[in-house]
């Protein structure tokens, strides 16, 4: 029951990621987002107003749903965006990776930032079940359902940069997407999150700063969110970068030349190339930076800006770990 599905950038800055996926026939299309556990849709139980430009599911449709009485949910996102509704199951699709009973969230409700981005008709969690919000009784992710399925307990990541279509494989490690050796780094699920202590980091051809980086890996998340002190050593190296406050973050001349951002993973270097990093036009001639503050995060995010960059094992094993290697 192993599978693999596309993953296509939603936009020209690769904003957020979209996979195919079919409940009982109805295909949709999903960001997959490693840092929630929630699968929920777009619906025609939906405000008209809210529906608009969305593909929907229609559970009337559906003669595999069942629905869950009195169930209900409530999501809220780092971003401030968010959605609720009503639960049920189906048989849910991805690739070749098919699941019968996955929980399946209907919106009745979602945020402006929801209704405006309309390639999205939803999101497919892939972080851990224990923080799917799903009241009375949390319900699995898409992945914890189909695991036992699966020719071995993982997921893995090849996203790329700029109108590439990359994938997400379900239950096989494709060893011609990555190059050189795989490092594997322990992962903390306390949090529910794919959570890793990173060991550094350089800019440049600067020398490697060892120090311990919370994180979690989140297809869910744009931009690459470090601390302070990464950030600051990040963009000394680029002239005429500031923080601008009417953008929320830093910003540098369009023509400027940026440096390569190296995260460390255990002894595993990975290099984020300077370009993924000049992440879009801010304003006049001025871009937005992929490297940002995790300050008042509270740890932080390496998002897509950092996965494309890699190919990224999820291996959920009994001993959850995080896989990564050049490509
Ligand atoms: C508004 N949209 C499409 C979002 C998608 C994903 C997220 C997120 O924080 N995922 N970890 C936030 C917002």
């Amino acid at each position: 029951n192993d599978g693999s599905v596309t993953a296509s950038p939603e936009d020209a800055y690769d904003s957020e990621y979209l996979c195919p996926v079919s409940i009982d026939g109805q295909t949709l299309a999903l960001d997959f987002d490693t840092g929630s556990a929630d699968l929920w849709v777009f619906s025609t139980s939906l405000p008209s107003s809210e529906q608009k430009g969305h593909t929907l599911f229609d559970p009337s449709k559906s003669t595999n749903w069942k629905a869950l009485s009195g169930y209900k949910w409530n999501i809220t996102y780092g971003d401030g965006s968010g959605a609720s509704g009503t639960v049920g199951t189906d048989v849910v699709t991805v690739g070749g990776t098919s699941v019968s009973g996955q929980a399946v969230e209907i919106a009745t409700k979602v945020s402006s930032a929801f209704v405006s981005d309309t390639a999205n008709d939803g999101l497919l969690g892939l972080a851990f079940s224990s923080i799917n919000t799903v009241t009375p009784k949390a319900q699995h992710t898409f992945f914890d359902t189909a695991k036992s399925s699966l020719s071995s307990p993982v997921f893995t990541a090849d996203l790329k940069h700029r109108q590439l279509p990359g994938t997400y494989d379900f239950g096989t490690i494709d060893s011609s997407k990555y190059t050189g050796t795989i490092t594997y780094i322990d992962v903390d699920t306390a949090n529910g999150f794919w959570e890793f202590t990173g060991s550094g980091y350089a800019v440049g051809s600067g020398s490697f700063v060892s120090s311990s980086i919370d994180a979690i890996a989140d297809t869910g998340t744009t931009l690459i969110y470090v601390p302070d002190a990464v950030v600051t050593a990040y963009y000394k190296q680029v002239s005429g970068a500031s923080y601008d406050s009417s953008q929320g973050g830093y910003t540098f001349p369009c023509s400027a030349t940026l440096p390569n951002l190296t995260l460390g993973i255990g002894s595993y270097h990975a290099v984020v190339p300077g370009q993924y990093i000049n992440y879009s036009p801010a304003s006049g001639s001025k871009c937005f930076g992929g490297v940002q503050s995790d300050s008042g995060i509270g740890f932080s995010i390496y998002g897509d800006v950092f996965l494309k960059s890699q190919f990224v094992i999820f291996d959920g094993s009994s001993t959850p770990r995080l896989g990564f290697a050049a490509k």
